[in-house]
């Protein structure tokens, strides 16, 4: 962590090329800020290079310009502090599917130089934790889909780091294993203060675990902010109001510009930003007149059409799959 400024990642014009000439652009320029104790979600279809992000800021690989730093230390001159300070889940595991539980996690211990009995002190109370105390001595071969995450998380949590790096920590799990991680993840935050850092294609995922969203598309964030604000940046939204009866919704009709209206649902439909501002002021203004709503409610576009409008306007002709994400 950079205790002076608070920032668990930052990363300034990363790029990173693949190709004899290095002709096939992967990250065109990623700036990221990632402030500490915060989950961090990189959104973004098939190839955008999400999975590049994470391994170029996990050491795995690197990048050919930028610069970047995770849990205050340089990645150009200090990979091996990153490393001590990191956990990295994923596409990636570490997972042996021939040993048991219990042994993946003190096969982790000695890697992290922890001695024999602190090691077993932390498997157990990982297992225990993670719901896996039963199977703890059965091969993960035998595991669902759903333990092996767990344990896979398990694993990096051997090493108490401080920023975690999960790429698409759910997908392929059912919707109550989704759930079971998402708590987990929620509550290292919670408890333990780390940072996430998450990549992710459900935009559900994104919309209930990051405080933070960035969009990603063809190498470049293409927007970032929460949720609630990319929402917002969507047109579509609006105030609707229902009023007791028609004389009020006439009434109320004629204070606004540009307003839908449901005569037999007794509702106005003002465009909106679902900003607090915005609806202070449609309240101001019907106060103004003395006429009261008999209830408000705010819409907003939800992430998926965010989504789709941010990454849906160019296709990646070598990637069917983004073409598929593009045409939903
Ligand atoms: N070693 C490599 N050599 C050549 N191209 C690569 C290499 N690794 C990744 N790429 C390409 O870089 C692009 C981005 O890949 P990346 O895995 O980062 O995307 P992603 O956003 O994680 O996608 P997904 O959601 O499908 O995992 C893809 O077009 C991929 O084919």
């Amino acid at each position: 962590m950079n205790p002076t400024t608070g920032t668990a990642v930052s990363a300034l014009g990363l790029r990173k090329a693949y190709g004899p000439g290095g002709e096939k652009v992967v990250l065109d320029g990623v700036d990221l800020t990632i402030p500490e104790g915060t989950v961090f979600a990189l959104l973004g279809p098939n190839g955008a290079g999400k999975t590049t992000t994470v391994q170029i800021l996990s050491t795995l690989i690197e990048a050919d310009g930028g610069e970047a730093q995770v849990a205050g230390h340089d990645l150009a001159t200090d990979a091996d502090g990153i490393r001590a300070a990191i956990g990295v889940t994923g596409q990636f595991a570490a997972v042996d599917n021939l040993l048991t539980a219990e042994e993946n996690l003190m096969l982790m211990a000695d890697l992290q130089h922890l001695d024999r009995t602190e090691g077993r002190r932390r498997g157990a109370r990982l297992l225990e934790r993670f719901d896996l105390a039963e199977a703890a001595r059965k091969p993960v071969s035998t595991f669902s889909g759903g333990m092996r995450r767990k344990l896979d998380l398990a694993m990096t949590l051997v090493g108490d780091p401080r920023v975690i790096f999960l790429d698409e920590p759910t997908t392929g799990l059912d919707p109550r294993s989704r759930r079971t991680m998402w708590e987990i993840i929620r509550g290292l935050v919670a408890d333990q203060g780390v940072t996430i850092f998450l990549t992710t294609q459900y935009l559900e995922e994104a919309d209930q675990l990051a405080d933070r969203i960035a969009v990603l598309d063809h190498g470049t964030i293409v927007a970032e902010g929460t949720a609630e604000e990319l929402k917002r940046r969507m047109p579509g939204g609006h105030i609707r109001l229902r009023f007791a009866d028609a004389a009020q919704l006439e009434a109320a009709a004629g204070l606004f510009a540009s307003v839908g209206r449901d005569d037999e649902e007794l509702t106005l439909h003002i465009p909106s930003d679902g900003g607090i501002p915005t609806l202070r002021a449609v309240l101001d203004i019907l106060d103004d007149s003395g006429i009261s709503a008999e209830s408000l409610t705010v819409h907003t576009p939800d992430l998926d059409d965010v989504f789709l409008a941010l990454t849906g306007n160019r296709e990646n002709p070598e990637n069917p799959d983004s073409r598929k994400v593009n045409a939903r």
